[in-house]
């Protein structure tokens, strides 16, 4: 292939079609900032656009709004098409009932030809200054018509009601989870009776996007309100930051994560255009544990108090799946380790995991018990390493009273959100390159993610696995992670004791360095 197709190959396109606003706050003009700001020479994002309305505004309102015709719309698809299809596409204003026909149409004929596509439609009919820039039976049509050729729509507390004239929001979602949208994020920004803005977000069974399924069906995420009037086109960037994140190949509830992180930080850094009004910043991708939300979980009782912190440094973490192969580890000079049986046999679990205990106590090691929690907590252990799966059933307020330290598996943003809410000793992060140890369904998370995690977590312990070996540790490391958890690298080690001096240098080494990453 040549170095131009492999380029071609890796840019992602995005289309959105909405209206112009000539202000350049909200509108294509957003969204267009707002794909640039997520897109990176690693994974380029590409947003082309289908012009549906030419608006004149200002910072108090709009002037005058102009249809684009039917035949338009038609001829721009028709342009873009001769290119490259979208992996997702963002509608933004529609203005009449003539361009929800022809959109939904469109919609279900692309879709035949391009089973993955992803479609968000944030609907926008009033502008946040209150003209009305649509037709006044558009929802009536969108309901009918657009509704089935949705993934997710993102309204606003007066859409929704526009929308369904129901409450609460919940049973307003499920009218429209009736008319077949796959998912709805209700933006919580009107509700000004509240200090906080909150959003939540309902997922039906029936959404999927590249095999990802959702992890929990309803997720709210509250941030503080801030308060200024330089926030024009919020909304809209919610949604594209919504898009470009799906485009990036996040699932659902990770991408929520980072758009709510992504207008938290524009909105901390607003660009002011007159001295009471402005539009969000964009300045790439939220980059600093300030702007993450805090996720209102519905199932889930985190404690008040934190987990027990780790008495050294992780460093170099080596998983184990025997205790003969514990013993291995201690000889090399391994500081931190865990037993990982996974065998059902009690009396064999019983037996190697009192011993493992035994060992590493009389070596002040570090030795975390995966999975097995009640052996972990009756036998003494130091600490326990659980799954997200393992958080609903296992006894955590006993394991923290009992002063075990805590590791939690996680797998994107929103996993580690919602596993850092438990205050565990440390939050582990995999895959990042592939491996045969586990399975994880091809879901990998690189360098690019790990280094952004390292920078919206940067006050826990944060842990890479998955597929590290001693040629690739220095490139996670320059991530800004200083904790290399390993099972095949130290297990196929041919001089366990040279291999682990080795890793355990590139980790001083990068600890003291302490670079900034370059890579977010
Ligand atoms: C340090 C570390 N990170 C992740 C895991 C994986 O734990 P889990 O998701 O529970 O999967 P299993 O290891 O139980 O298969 C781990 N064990 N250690
Ligand atoms: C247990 C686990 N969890 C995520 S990846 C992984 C396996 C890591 O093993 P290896 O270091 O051999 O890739
Ligand atoms: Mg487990």
């Amino acid at each position: 292939m040549t170095d131009s197709a492999n380029r071609a190959n890796k840019t992602t396109v995005i289309w959105s079609i909405a209206g112009s606003d000539n202000s350049a706050g909200a509108g294509i003009q957003a969204d267009l900032k707002t794909s640039q700001s997520f897109s990176t020479p690693e994974q380029p994002l590409h947003l082309c656009t289908l012009v549906t309305a030419i608006t004149a505004q200002h910072s108090s309102g709009v002037d005058s709004c102009m249809a684009v015709s039917v035949a338009m719309l038609h001829q721009q698809a028709m342009a873009l098409l001769k290119d490259a299809k979208p992996t997702v596409i963002k509608i933004g204003l529609l203005v009449n009932k003539l361009q929800v026909l022809w959109l939904a149409d469109f919609l279900q004929e692309l879709r035949q030809q391009q089973t993955d596509l992803l479609v968000i439609y944030d609907p926008v009919a009033i502008s946040s200054s209150g003209s009305r820039m649509a037709d006044a039976d558009l929802y009536q049509a969108v309901m009918q018509h657009l509704l089935p050729q949705l993934d997710l729509l993102t309204p606003n507390l007066p859409e929704l009601e526009a929308f369904t004239k129901a409450a609460p929001a919940k049973q307003a979602v499920q009218q429209l989870f009736e008319f077949g949208v796959k998912a709805v994020l209700v933006k919580g920004g009107h509700n000004f009776d509240t200090q906080s803005c909150t959003d939540e977000l309902f997922i039906s069974p029936q959404f999927s996007f590249r095999g990802y399924p959702a992890y929990s069906h309803q997720i709210s995420l509250r941030s503080p309100r801030q308060q200024h009037q330089f926030n024009h086109g919020t909304g809209c960037c919610f949604s594209s930051a919504l898009a470009a994140a799906l485009a990036l190949g996040y699932a659902l509830e990770d991408a929520f994560v980072v758009a709510k992180s992504y207008i938290n930080q524009g909105l901390s850094q607003p660009v002011a255009i007159t001295e009471c009004s402005g539009t969000l910043g964009h300045w790439g991708f939220p980059a600093k544990a300030d702007y993450l939300p805090e996720l209102l979980t519905e199932d889930l009782q985190p404690p008040a108090k934190s987990f027990a912190p780790l008495k050294a440094p992780l460093g170099l973490y080596v998983i184990v799946p025997s205790v003969a192969e514990l013993q291995r580890a201690l000889a090399a000079g391994v500081k931190t380790l865990q037993l990982r049986i996974k065998s059902t046999d009690q009396v064999l679990l019983r037996q190697e995991i009192q011993q493992a205990i035994q060992l590493c106590q009389q070596h002040d090691i570090q030795l975390f018990i995966n999975d097995h929690w009640q052996l972990a907590l009756e036998l003494g252990a130091y600490g326990v390493h659980l799954g997200q799966e393992d958080i609903n059933s296992a006894n955590l307020a006993a394991l923290r009273q009992a002063g075990l330290r805590l590791g939690l598996s996680s797998h994107g943003f929103y996993k580690l959100l919602r596993a850092q809410q438990f205050q565990p000793s440390y939050l582990a992060i995999g895959a990042v390159f592939a491996t045969q140890t586990k399975e994880m369904g091809g879901k990998l998370q690189g360098l690019q993610k790990l280094a952004r995690y390292s920078a919206l977590f940067p006050t826990i312990p944060l842990v890479a696995i998955g597929g590290i070996h001693e040629h690739n540790a220095q490139a996670v490391l320059a991530c800004g992670i200083q904790h290399l958890a390993v099972v095949q690298a130290f297990a196929k080690a041919a001089e366990p004791t040279l291999w682990v001096q080795q890793m355990q240098q590139l980790i001083a080494g990068a600890q003291l360095e302490q670079k900034p990453c370059s890579m977010i």
